[in-house]
């Protein structure tokens, strides 16, 4: 290779990220509960060399939530699915902080490493939306609160991962010894919001623990990504804005003494490639013209905790809407609101941007290499989060026109060479926490 490689994460969002993208006749209108096509795009993605497949999730839907939010797969179940039909791709999974427990997603990421062979990874969200908490016989804690419980919930976890040894479990039929108890550690975490004895009833996997990623972007977002994260997903609205915040994520990560290597940063794109640069502007013209203003309103409002901005007139300038979607999303509202103050954006302007927009990666192969290269090559970032407007259409496009140009490059390899997903995306292997001490006492565990 010839300058830094790039690696690509595919997003599996049903049928695409364009809220109408069902009705597009490229993939199945099912998309978003069909195991087949699931399956089928991430062998592709696994045939094309993508690094690993990231599924979100949310935990609350009304009458207004979009299409594939209606009816989706719960995360580390179809990554457990994708698992066995697949060798090489990372699965990414999201689960909430706010809304489970540390023991529970220990054991359930645990496993998906084991059955995979080391290729889990955990997309660590504290959830927006304050409808959850109907859905959890709770109430929805505010947005600093959420990354205090996250901080509090990631060390639980990793500290659960570390239960045991690499040598503990022994296994041996002669002696009739089927663990070291000196390998066993077990964590007795009394906090302030959990207690949790532990150990986990889980080996450590082929890549020591499983992936952090972190989707969160505002300072407490990026505090916390620098203390814990081995990746991070983030918007891109700009090659100098996603410059500027893959800075401060590595800044956060040296000043909790680690490497700025030790964080990589995966931006989403929506790329839209044709054979022709025409061929692309009249595919994001199709993509445009599958959504009406009504639909592009209530979009919107989802950020802002489904707010109903069908109230407002469209061709007014936007909303003074004070605090209204910062206990949310608040570092997308925050854009929302910055961006439609300082270019005089209309309401049906910054609708429309927020569900159609037009994506900074759009042309012919070459063109989108090039632009991707140019990302990679400023330090921007590590790699992308692909996530097509249009499923099936955008990783046909993609791998038959963009990844041969990459490849001519030199910067882009469509062979995984590594097994696990740390391997994949350059991380070494993680070291259990008491590798390095001398020997614990002996546990205390019949
Ligand atoms: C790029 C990105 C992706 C996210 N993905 C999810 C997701 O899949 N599920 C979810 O519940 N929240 C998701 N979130 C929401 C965050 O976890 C968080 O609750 C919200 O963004 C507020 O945090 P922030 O202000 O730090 O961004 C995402 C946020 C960002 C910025």
């Amino acid at each position: 290779m010839t300058g830094k490689p790039i690696s690509f994460g595919l997003m599996l969002h049903g049928a695409g990220g364009h809220m109408n993208s069902w009705k597009h006749p490229s993939g199945p209108a099912d998309a978003s509960v069909n195991a087949d096509f699931y399956i089928r795009q991430t062998q592709k993605a696994e045939a094309a060399g993508i690094a690993f497949v990231f599924v979100a999730d949310g935990l609350y839907i009304n009458e207004k939530s979009i299409p594939h939010f209606l009816n989706r797969f719960e995360p580390l179940t179809i990554l457990s699915a994708l698992a066995v039909a697949t060798d090489r791709i990372g699965l990414a999974g999201t689960i909430s902080t706010s809304y489970s427990d540390p023991y529970t997603t220990a054991r359930q990421l645990a496993s998906l490493d084991l059955i995979s062979g080391g290729r889990a990874g955990w997309n660590v969200v504290t959830t927006p939306l304050e409808g959850s908490g109907l859905n959890y016989s709770r109430a929805h804690p505010d947005h600093a609160l959420r990354y205090e419980i996250a901080d509090e919930y990631l060390s639980v976890t990793q500290g659960l991962w570390d239960s045991w040894d690499e040598d503990a479990v022994i296994r041996d039929r002669e002696t009739g010894r089927f663990f070291d108890p000196d390998g066993l550690h077990t964590l007795n975490h009394k906090g302030r919001f959990f207690n949790v004895a532990g150990p986990l009833n889980a080996p450590r996997s082929k890549q020591g623990q499983p992936v952090i990623f972190q989707a969160g972007s505002s300072d407490a977002g990026i505090a916390l990504a620098g203390k814990y994260a081995d990746a991070v997903f983030t918007h891109s609205p700009s090659l100098e804005e996603t410059r500027a915040f893959t800075t401060r994520v590595k800044d956060a990560a040296v000043a909790h003494g680690r490497s700025r290597d030790d964080v990589k940063i995966y931006p989403g794109i929506s790329p839209i490639v044709g054979d022709t640069r025409e061929e692309a502007e009249e595919k994001y013209h199709i993509i445009q013209n599958l959504l009406s203003i009504e639909d592009a309103l209530a979009y919107l409002g989802r950020f802002f905790d489904h707010h109903d901005f069908s109230q407002y007139d469209l061709d007014a300038p936007f909303p003074d809407l004070g605090d209204i979607g910062r206990n949310s999303f608040r570092s997308t509202t925050d854009r929302i609101k910055a961006d439609a103050r300082d270019h005089g954006l209309t309401l049906r302007e910054v609708a429309l941007a927020a569900a159609t927009p037009r994506p900074n990666f759009l042309g012919t192969g070459a063109e989108v290499a090039e632009e991707i290269i140019r990302w990679i090559d400023a330090g921007a970032s590590d790699g992308f989060i692909l996530g097509f407007s249009i499923s099936a259409e955008g990783l046909d496009d993609f791998t038959r026109l963009v990844i041969p140009e990459l490849v001519a490059r030199g910067r882009y390899d469509t062979v995984l060479h590594g097994e696990t997903l740390r391997d994949n995306l350059g991380l070494p292997r993680k070291a259990s926490r008491y590798a390095q001490v001398p020997p614990p006492r002996r546990a205390s565990i019949a």
